[in-house]
């Protein structure tokens, strides 16, 4: 084979867990179609997840394309604690990234790889301002479902009533959706949210939401098929998960967890079939000590087999220290693991594992449906409670064990028992243990070559491919040289001073 143009796009991401996780895996299956994807988001995490994972500074190779990592500083001290409070932290990251984005950009065009699109996932919409500043293309990564994608766009644009501080307890009612009863309507919107910052956020990629030309969702098209058929005829959205199936490239190699993942499998391995209870609520979510003494008695008193992830909270965070009840450990023996963090795509794959209990975080409810692993609910806020009541009411897949933080109850040991027996065993068990397979044969569908997600990526990547031959030939008639193309619109837009970029839009690969 001879050398190839490889088109360039940049992926930039809000700092979170959940958030970095699913636009890696989008810039993977980018990757993985011949593309040349760079992933960014601030160092302070870059260094956590070099020391986590074999991040290095080198290209990795996915299927026909590669992928490779520049991190950009915030601007504050390693350990300035207000990066615990996003109604601080946004607005230094919208000041720093505006600032270093089309910097990374323009360096990037001097090396010889001039990138043709930004990517960006909700919280940090600032991202299509600079695409847009520069004449870029640009594109957004929904991270969550395609029914919050609506329920945030129906209370943006204030279509129907929400809960709101004089009627709080009002249904939703959306098109193509089931009823939503206050408590399930995402989180962020009632009026008394803790985390109002995390409304803000959303509502300022609401605000943006005519800049990015296409709105990917990780989601699929059979899982959510009226409300994704509904929602594209307003918007330009594209289901294109589960993400975190790669068929083509299944390359684990190249991961973006913020801890590294303790060993277990060999603990699952030693166990018999469908006798494990998986135990995470992810990477943000903490509870209360007398919530976790009540699970922990729970797991016990049900005689099942568990792994439970109970990951140490941001020393800064102001989340108390959990600790196991006096005795748990002993007498759970090894019926019992505790890990700090897991693998988790590797732990839901696994055999061993019946069921998972989830505090339903988007990116889990995907992994959970498509490895084909029914739940035990256990939303706390935000998208969590919708995410609950699909689980449950729509997929068929869970048993509820709360109805989320605001309902502010304490789930008792009995109750926890009874949910984790109603999910392992009897013939509920079975038949979400069915349902869940469906949906774990119907996301496979989707992704293998020909399916709707692989399709709808096919034509993304085409788009984007197109559209970077545009942006050339744009700059090719403004400019003289017919070469200088970006780094002359950063100039332009006095963002950076900048010279020509080496080579005009291509980069040579030799393979
Ligand atoms: O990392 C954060 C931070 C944060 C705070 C300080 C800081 O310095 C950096 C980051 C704040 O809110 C979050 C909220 C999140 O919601 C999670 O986002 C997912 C995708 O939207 C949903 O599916 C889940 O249900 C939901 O729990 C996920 C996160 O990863 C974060
Ligand atoms: O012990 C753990 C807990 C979580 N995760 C991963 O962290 C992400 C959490 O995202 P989610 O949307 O479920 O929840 P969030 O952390 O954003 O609340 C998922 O991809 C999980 O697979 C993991 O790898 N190991």
């Amino acid at each position: 084979m001879g050398s190839e143009a490889l088109v360039h796009v940049l992926l930039v991401s809000f700092p979170g867990q959940g958030h970095v996780n699913p636009l890696l895996r989008l810039g993977k299956r980018l990757a993985s179609k011949g593309l040349l994807v760079t992933f960014t988001t601030p160092e302070s995490i870059g260094k956590a997840m070099r020391k986590a994972s074999n991040i290095g500074e080198e290209l990795s190779p996915v299927g026909d394309g590669f992928i490779r990592f520049e991190f950009f500083e915030d601007g504050w001290d390693e350990d300035e604690i207000r990066r615990q409070d996003l109604d601080q932290y946004l607005p230094q990251l919208e000041k720093v990234g505006k600032v270093l984005i089309p910097e990374m950009i323009r360096r990037n065009a001097e090396q010889g790889r001039p990138i043709s699109c930004l990517i960006n996932n909700p919280f940090i919409p600032w991202v299509s301002d600079v695409a847009d500043s520069l004449g870029l293309p640009s594109a957004m990564l929904w991270v969550q479902s395609c029914a919050c994608f609506t329920s945030y766009y129906y209370y943006y644009h204030g279509l129907v009533p929400f809960p709101s501080e004089t009627a709080m307890e009002i249904d939703v009612q959306l098109p193509c959706m089931p009823l939503l009863k206050h408590d399930e309507v995402p989180s962020f919107l009632y009026p008394t949210t803790p985390y109002p910052f995390l409304r803000r956020a959303i509502m300022g990629q609401y605000k943006n939401l005519d800049k990015p030309f296409c709105i990917l969702m990780d989601t699929f098209q059979e899982l959510e098929h009226e409300i994704i058929e509904y929602m594209s005829k307003i918007s330009p959205i594209k289901t294109v998960g589960p993400l975190f199936m790669n068929p083509k490239a299944p390359n684990a190699t190249v991961k973006g967890d913020f801890m590294k993942a303790d060993d277990c499998v060999g603990w699952l391995d030693s166990k018999p079939a469908s006798s494990i209870v998986y135990v995470s609520f992810g990477s943000v979510v903490y509870l209360k000590q007398d919530q976790w003494d009540e699970i922990a008695y729970g797991l016990l008193n049900s005689g099942v087999n568990f792994l439970w992830v109970m990951k140490p909270p941001h020393k800064d965070s102001g989340y108390e220290v959990l600790k196991m009840p006096e005795g748990f450990l002993e007498k759970a023996g090894d019926r019992g693991k505790v890990v700090q963090w897991s693998p988790q795509e590797q732990v839901l794959a696994h055999p061993s594992v019946a069921c998972f209990v989830t505090h339903c975080g988007w990116n889990s409810t995907m992994e959970a449906l498509t490895s084909g692993m029914p739940v035990v609910a256990f939303p706390q806020w935000g998208d969590q409670v919708t995410d609950a009541k699909y689980l449950v009411d729509v997929f068929k897949v869970g048993v509820r064990m709360c109805r989320g933080e605001a309902e502010n109850k304490l789930i008792t040991r009995d109750v926890v028992e009874q949910c984790l027996r109603e999910a392992t065993s009897g013939p509920k068990a079975e038949e979400m243990k069915q349902n869940a397979m469906k949906w774990s044969t119907a996301a496979e569908a989707a992704v293998a070559e020909g399916g709707s997600s692989d399709r709808n990526i096919q034509a993304f990547v085409d788009e984007v491919k197109r559209r970077s031959l545009e942006v050339l030939a744009a700059s090719g008639k403004s400019t003289a040289n017919g070469g200088a193309d970006l780094a002359n619109k950063v100039a332009a837009n006095g963002v950076a001073e900048l010279g020509e970029p080496k080579v005009n839009g291509e980069l040579k690969v030799v393979s």
